[in-house]
């Protein structure tokens, strides 16, 4: 194929893994095993060949953005607030976005430069169910309309202008909920990671968007046939276990037959997640500087990055 004016750089597996000068970058069985604690279904291989390479490409950008920082706050003369580097990482529900967050959370903070990598979801910037409930928009949780945008766009300004010690709602899987009773605490990290399916998503309405605050952006792609697949045995897994607790919002479920809970599985997949990708999630694929594209088992297979 001749991709002369493509806007990307592209890798497939073997060339990402294979061209990179990465003497150094290990990992010890020691770490793996914590990196397993994150999703005890890692292969090492993917760390090796995939995330530690894409650190280190992080790494760059993050240290040239830290002396870049330091020339231009003397340049300008003015106070110099500590404004984290931000990744935003979008994608679809179900895609793995949590899960590549926290490899790369962990895998960052090993550097000397950017020891403190916060991390931070954008469902805890949805609205509460009594609100959701309210506005007739139950069934639109993940759409745009169901964050509470301004909040979301008052912390990622707030970050970059170097304020400390904000505080972050929470959002519970088990609970289905935003919890009204924990924040999380975020002061003046180096590197901030921002995940969501709605991190590249631009409101015309709004004259800055959540991306304008992003010094990197990583979109996760896959089949969608895939991450249904991955949706379907998410909910299953949860149904084995956190359904199981009367706390949760979808303990109804607990007792569905298996039969049953592949159907109310389908159906959710189909009438909300599935919808919103095609709707407000994939048209944002482009706008990513990274897109991540995994195969049926979740090994990586693809990388685009724009030149
Ligand atoms: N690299 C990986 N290797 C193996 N399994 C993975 C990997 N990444 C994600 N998964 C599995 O895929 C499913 C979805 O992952 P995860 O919860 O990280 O997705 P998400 O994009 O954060 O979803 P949501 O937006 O709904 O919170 C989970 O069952 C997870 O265990
Ligand atoms: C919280 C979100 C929106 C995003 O992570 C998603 O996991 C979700 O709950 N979607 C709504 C439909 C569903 O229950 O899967």
């Amino acid at each position: 194929m001749n991709d002369t004016y493509s806007p990307y750089f592209e890798f497939d597996r073997e060339t990402w893994a294979l061209s990179r000068d990465l003497p150094s970058l290990t990992v010890s069985e020691e770490e793996f095993e914590k990196l397993k604690g994150l999703n005890e279904k890692i292969a090492i291989e993917e760390v090796t060949k995939v995330y530690l390479p894409l650190a280190r490409l992080l790494h760059l950008y993050v240290t040239s953005f830290q002396n870049f920082q330091a020339k231009m706050n003397s340049f300008l003369s003015v106070p110099a607030p500590k404004a984290p580097f931000v990744i935003g990482i979008a994608g679809s529900v179900a895609v793995g976005k949590s899960t590549t967050a926290r490899l790369l959370q962990h895998l960052l903070s090993r550097w000397d430069e950017h020891p403190k990598v916060d991390l931070v979801t954008t469902d805890g910037f949805l609205y509460p169910n009594r609100v959701l409930e309210a506005k007739g928009i139950m069934n639109k949780k993940g759409f745009p309309e169901s964050y509470d945008i301004n909040k979301l766009m008052h912390f990622i300004s707030s970050i970059k202008s170097g304020e400390p010690a904000l505080k972050v709602p929470v959002y519970s899987h088990l609970a289905y909920d935003v919890l009204d009773d924990q924040t999380l605490h975020v002061d003046q990290p180096d590197i901030l990671i921002l995940e969501g399916i709605n991190v590249l998503q631009v409101n015309t309405q709004q004259p800055y968007f959540v991306s304008d605050f992003f010094d990197f952006s990583i979109y996760i792609d896959a089949d969608e046939e895939d991450i249904r697949d991955w949706y379907i045995e998410r909910y299953h897994m949860l149904r084995d276990t956190a359904f199981r607790d009367p706390r949760s919002y979808f303990h109804k479920y607990a007792s569905l037959t298996e039969e049953e809970a592949i159907h109310t599985a389908e159906n959710i997949w189909r009438d909300i997640n599935a919808k919103n990708l095609h709707e407000n999630i994939l048209p944002t694929k482009e706008r990513a500087k990274l897109i991540i594209k995994k195969g049926a088992n979740h090994m990586i297979e693809q990388i685009l990055l724009r030149k």
